[in-house]
Order: C-alpha cells, then structure tokens, then sequence
C-alpha cells in the first residue's frame, strides 16, 4: 500500500530541516513542528499570553514579540521550567498540526504529508504515522554541528542535546534511517531511495 503520512524526526541539529527540503523538492507536503510553534506565540495567541504571564515581560520584546533567545536560555537550563513551558505550547502546537495535516490530505490525497517532529517519540506520537523517518548523525557529529550552528560552547551544546531521547535510540526504533553523516548528495541519495522505494510519485 502507498505510504500517505510519515513522521519525520532525529535529535537537535541533525538534519531534520535538511532532509524535510529534500521531501518537499521530490513533492512531499511538509508540516513542520518548529515553525507551527513559533506561530502559535504570535501576538493575540492565547499561548503568548500565557508564556508572560508564566515567565514575565522579560521573554517579551517591546514590540510585543516573543523573545525566543531569552525564552531559551531560561528553559534550556531548567528541565521544570522547560516542562511548564511544553505545558503550555504542546497542546496548541498539537492541534494546530493535525489541522493541517487534515487540510493537505483533503487538498490533495495523493501526495506524502510527512511531519517534521523534533519530540516525536518523546512525546509519544508514532501512532498518529504510518511509519516514522530519523535523520540521523553520531553523537560527535550532532555535537559538532549544534556547536558550530548556535554557536554554543561545548557544556552549553550537551545540555541541550541531552534534553532530548538519545539519538541511537530514535535510531533503533525507526521505520527508515537516513544516515545524514556525510555529504548532501549521499543524503539526497537516500532520501531518492526511500522515495523510489515506496513507489511515489
Ligand atoms: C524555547 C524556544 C522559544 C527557543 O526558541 P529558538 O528559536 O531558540 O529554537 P527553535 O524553536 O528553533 O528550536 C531549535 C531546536 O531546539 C530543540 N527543542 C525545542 N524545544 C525543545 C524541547 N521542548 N525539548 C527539547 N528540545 C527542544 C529542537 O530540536 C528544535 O528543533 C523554542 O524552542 C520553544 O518554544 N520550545 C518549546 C516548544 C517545543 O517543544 N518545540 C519543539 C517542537 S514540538
Ligand atoms: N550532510 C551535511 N553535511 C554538513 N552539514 C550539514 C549536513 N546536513 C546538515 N548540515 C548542517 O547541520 C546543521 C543542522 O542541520 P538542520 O538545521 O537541517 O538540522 P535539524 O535537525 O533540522 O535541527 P533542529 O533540531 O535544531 O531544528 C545545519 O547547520 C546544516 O547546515
């Protein structure tokens, strides 16, 4: 049977973005969790509202706008903190996804919708997929390239990688790996290949 709906996922920094282009180049229909949670704290969201109210007008910049990089700091060094955070947005940035999903499959039922979830089996979504995708890079590497992308230091870097499930976890529990450790054109090589593979158009 044709695949309909995948969940895309793998550890900070990655590939996930990467390999979702790629999807989206071949056709794919691209739902992606970081961007539905930073439209879900615009201004006049109920979700902003209650991120301030939560973690006061220091997370808000004058213009009304959240402060995403103060919001960081705050919650990427506080695992009770970054929780009430999730409390808040996850259930918005839930709803908001599986609207969209449900508009692409009305719009246009042939084509794959695949989900870019960074918390995906974190949060234990795999059910709502008929197979899940991990992008995935060694430890050393993702380390490597969080670093150089934020430019975090090294401390800064591991607490955030460790803030979520171990990569070679994610990795032991995927329908399909794309190994995104050396160049783009080998990544683009297997993402043709699952493409191919699963007859798609
Ligand atoms: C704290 C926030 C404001 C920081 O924003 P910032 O622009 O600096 O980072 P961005 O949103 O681009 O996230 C970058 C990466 O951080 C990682 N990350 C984000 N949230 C979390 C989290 N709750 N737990 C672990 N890792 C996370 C993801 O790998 C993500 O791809 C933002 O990450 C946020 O709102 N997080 C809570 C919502 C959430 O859980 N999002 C994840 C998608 S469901
Ligand atoms: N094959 C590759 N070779 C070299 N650099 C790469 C490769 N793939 C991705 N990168 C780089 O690694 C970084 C992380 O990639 P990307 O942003 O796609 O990851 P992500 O999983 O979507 O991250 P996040 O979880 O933070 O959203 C980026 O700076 C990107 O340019």
């Amino acid at each position: 049977m044709k695949l309909m709906k995948i969940g895309l996922t793998g550890g900070i920094a990655t590939g996930k973005s990467t390999v979702a282009a790629m999807l989206v180049e071949r056709g794919a229909l691209l739902v992606d969790a970081d961007q539905v949670a930073r439209e879900v704290v615009m201004p006049g969201e109920p979700a902003l509202e209650a991120v301030a109210s939560t973690f006061g007008q220091a997370v808000i910049h004058t213009d009304g706008t959240l402060n995403r990089k103060a919001l960081g700091e705050i919650v990427f060094n506080n695992r009770d903190q970054l929780m009430q955070l999730e409390s808040i947005l996850h259930p918005a940035i839930r709803n908001r996804m599986q609207q969209r999903i449900r508009q692409y499959e009305e719009q246009d039922p042939k084509q794959l919708v695949v989900a870019d979830i960074p918390l995906l089996y974190e949060t234990g979504q795999e059910e709502l997929y008929e197979g899940i995708m991990v992008v995935y890079v060694p430890q050393q590497l993702q380390l490597t390239r969080l670093m150089e992308r934020n430019g975090l230091v090294q401390e800064e870097a591991l607490r955030r990688i460790g803030l979520q499930m171990n990569i070679e976890q994610k990795r032991s529990r995927a329908d399909w790996v794309i190994d995104n450790s050396s160049s783009l054109e080998e990544t683009k090589r297997q993402v043709d290949e699952f493409w191919k593979s699963q007859d798609l158009p």
